[in-house]
């Protein structure tokens, strides 16, 4: 999310969280001057800043500046890293990109500094591809700390995707590139059609 009268739109839409792409190789970039007002449908909506590798001393400044409440990690970011910004009082969001093969027991290192594990498509862009990852590989996540899940999520899988995470603790799906009418910029009637179809019962 970048444009104000969009953040404002899908906000409406009361999402538990917004994220904002603070990774410069990304088509979602917010871009060096971002310096949104947050306006009051913002209230309950976790503005979460999304980051690749980037350094801890900026992360802190941008997270200050824009009063961030979570950050998202997409890189190669260490247990250590994470742990001072939870240290600092972030909700730690730590994505990890799968592809065949991933070795969920890498995960334990980071059970003690993130909040959340976020569950990706694998590929050299670090998010944002629009693609899925297999879904079947969930099931060798054997650990409790909950996880958002993502990538290529779409109206016509995320019902699939929740299906897909039935015994798992799934606590939020995570929706981009697919939900978008330009890049950085959210189709809002799509939003709104797969908020209907995730709370059907
Ligand atoms: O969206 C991006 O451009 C992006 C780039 C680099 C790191 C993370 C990025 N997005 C953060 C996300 O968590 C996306 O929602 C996730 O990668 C899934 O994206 P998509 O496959 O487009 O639904």
């Amino acid at each position: 999310m970048r444009g104000a009268e969009n953040i404002r739109e899908a906000a409406i839409l009361r999402p538990d969280y917004m994220g904002f792409i603070y990774y410069r190789k990304s088509p979602r970039y917010v871009g060096d001057n971002f310096k949104p007002v947050w306006g009051p449908e913002m209230e309950g909506v976790r503005k979460t800043a999304v980051f690749v590798n980037e350094p801890l001393e900026s992360v802190q400044e941008i997270v200050n500046c824009l009063q961030f409440e979570a950050v998202q990690l997409h890189g190669e970011e260490s247990p250590a890293y994470c742990g001072e910004l939870k240290q600092a009082g972030m909700e730690v969001l730590k994505a990890f990109g799968i592809a065949p093969g991933f070795d969920f027991r890498q995960l334990e290192a980071y059970e003690q500094v993130a909040d959340f594990f976020l569950f990706d498509a694998k590929t050299s862009a670090y998010g944002g591809s629009g693609k899925s990852f297999a879904w079947e590989q969930l099931m060798e996540y054997t650990g409790s700390k909950p996880f958002f899940l993502s990538g290529g999520l779409d109206t016509d899988n995320v019902k699939l995707a929740v299906d897909a995470a039935a015994e798992l603790p799934l606590y939020a799906l995570d929706l981009n590139s697919r939900f978008e009418s330009a890049p950085g910029v959210k189709n809002i009637q799509k939003l709104t059609e797969a908020i209907r179809l995730i709370k059907q019962p």
